[in-house]
């Protein structure tokens, strides 16, 4: 329930900004709502957001909070989150559903309390309205736990099958600008109000003053002997193929997860920043349990996006490797483009988009070629997909029907996940899972949580998958793993 209790004057960022002061302080007369969560939102100016989550996470009172973090660089996109202010976590068998339901009925009951802002007509299509209240889900990759009992302590506590939270801080920054939003439980009385006023100035204040990172602390890093690992992949390989080869699966996205060790503990923050810089077009991420675990990773993958009844997907399957050398590096792209078994795997993806998408609108368009994406250590065969739906339409029937698609599990779905809950003896939590937010008219963006890191205190456990179809060959899909692993080792590496 968005409202505008003020004159229609544009306030702009700046510290001690008397328009600002006024504006606050008329906020306690002038609303007459009777919701029960009211968010506050005031405009900043252009900002190191990551440095700005470093600030809100020292601010609050907890020492591990809750945070939810996703930075796209190239279109300059960032929505975070700081601190549970209320939640929800769902069970199978109808996660999404169920938190759908919660964010609806937790976003009907929010005023939004925002000057007002000059949004761009041309602009507001394309990009999240930055004032916006948010929701933020984690979705785990399967909705029931893996019952191996293998599991050594860096993934426990984990991450809950589907979570949802309502936080109190919001920092989200587009082309349309940067919002800082403080979302509380409706103040009773006057004194709460000017507590919640006065605590949303400070960090406002605080915000515009010269922000910095952590200094990452010299770590030394200890892997495990792969061998073992290596042999094991290639084997599931072999017994993927053959089971392929039998008609029961078209494809399978086998997965990998090494254990790391530290000498300190390790921080997700730097870790982010190095990826940030080095793939500028995927999107970053960090997102912590608060209860000491925090999952981070630089995924190139978007699952879903869906702003003013437009959907788009990514459909991304087929990688090889970069190289130095243009020519080589050109050479590698091109046969990629050509490799039948590439563009096979592939078109699996664009098959199952094609018709899933197609449930909710004929309004579908595919381009007839997927392009390449080069990204700093690997290339893939990427298809943007763009449908359009009508209003009703709702971003998590969407996540649902589509979660975990070809490119994650493999194909047919349900065939597909019970060879991975048969052979895995790890949990993927959330590794290539649904991870995104959602707005009060039920737009948002999911990616999937690949070339991602689960940390906790000294260790880290990494992940990486590759798609498997006939034509496959063991020794090459297990090199692909090393190169996604990669992406998040060198991260871990070069940042501590
Ligand atoms: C499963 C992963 O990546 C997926 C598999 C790909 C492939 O097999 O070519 C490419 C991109 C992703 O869809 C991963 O990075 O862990």
């Amino acid at each position: 329930m968005p409202v505008s209790p003020l004159p229609h004057t544009t306030i702009s960022p700046g510290l001690d900004n008397p328009a600002v002061a006024e504006w606050l302080a008329a906020i306690p007369e002038r609303s007459q709502m009777e919701t029960t969560w009211v968010s506050l939102t005031l405009p900043l100016p252009e900002l190191d957001t990551l440095a700005a989550l470093s600030a809100l996470l020292s601010h609050c009172h907890s020492s591990q909070p809750w945070h939810f973090y996703l930075e796209h660089p190239h279109t300059h996109q960032v929505i975070l989150g700081v601190e549970v202010l209320h939640d929800f976590q769902a069970q199978a068998p109808d996660r999404f559903e169920q938190i759908r339901l919660f964010s609806q009925q937790t976003l009907a009951e929010l005023t939004q309390i925002t000057p007002a802002w000059p949004l761009s007509e041309e602009l507001a299509p394309r990009l999240p309205d930055p004032t916006g209240t948010r929701i933020f889900c984690t979705f785990s990759f399967f909705d029931q736990a893996n019952d191996s009992g293998l599991e050594p302590p860096t993934t426990t506590p984990g991450f809950p099958i589907a979570w949802a939270v309502l936080p109190r801080w919001q920092l989200a920054q587009t082309d349309q600008g940067t919002a800082l939003t403080l979302t509380s439980k409706r103040p009773r009385h006057d004194q709460a109000w000017q507590g919640l006023i006065k605590e949303l100035w400070m960090v406002w204040q605080t915000l515009q003053t010269p922000l910095s990172l952590p200094l990452p602390p010299k770590l030394s890093l200890t892997l495990p002997n792969l061998d073992a690992q290596a042999q094991a992949f290639q084997t599931q390989v072999q017994q993927a193929l053959q089971e392929i080869a039998t008609g029961t699966l078209e494809k399978l996205v086998l997965a990998c997860a090494i254990d790391i060790r530290a000498n300190q503990d390790l921080q997700g923050l730097p870790t982010v920043h190095h990826l940030r810089q080095t793939y500028p077009s995927c999107y970053s991420f960090s997102i912590s349990n608060g209860q000491g675990q925090t999952f981070i990773g630089a995924s190139p993958e978007r699952l879903v996006s869906l702003a003013a009844g437009h959907i788009r997907v990514d459909a991304l399957a087929g990688s090889a490797p970069r190289d130095q050398q243009a020519d080589v590096d050109q050479r590698l792209g091109l046969e990629l483009q050509q490799s039948q078994k590439d563009l096979r795997e592939h078109q699996v993806i664009v098959d199952f988009l094609r018709q899933a998408l197609g449930e909710f609108t004929s309004q579908i368009m595919i381009p007839t070629q997927p392009t390449l994406l080069q990204l700093a250590n690997i290339q893939h065969l990427q298809t943007l997909i763009q449908a359009w739906v009508g209003t009703e339409v709702h971003i998590l029937d969407i996540v649902a029907r589509l979660h975990p698609t070809p490119a994650v599990a493999g194909h047919p779905q349900r065939q597909a996940c019970q060879h991975l809950v048969n052979q895995e003896d790890w949990e993927r939590g959330l590794y290539a899972a649904p991870l995104g937010w959602i707005n009060a008219t039920g737009e948002g963006e999911f990616i999937v949580g690949i070339r991602s890191a689960l940390l906790s205190g000294k260790e880290a456990r990494v992940y990486g998958g590759a798609g498997i179809v006939a034509g496959s060959e063991p020794e090459r899909e297990w090199e692909e793993i090393l190169l996604k692993l990669k992406t998040l080792l060198t991260a871990l590496a070069g940042s501590n």
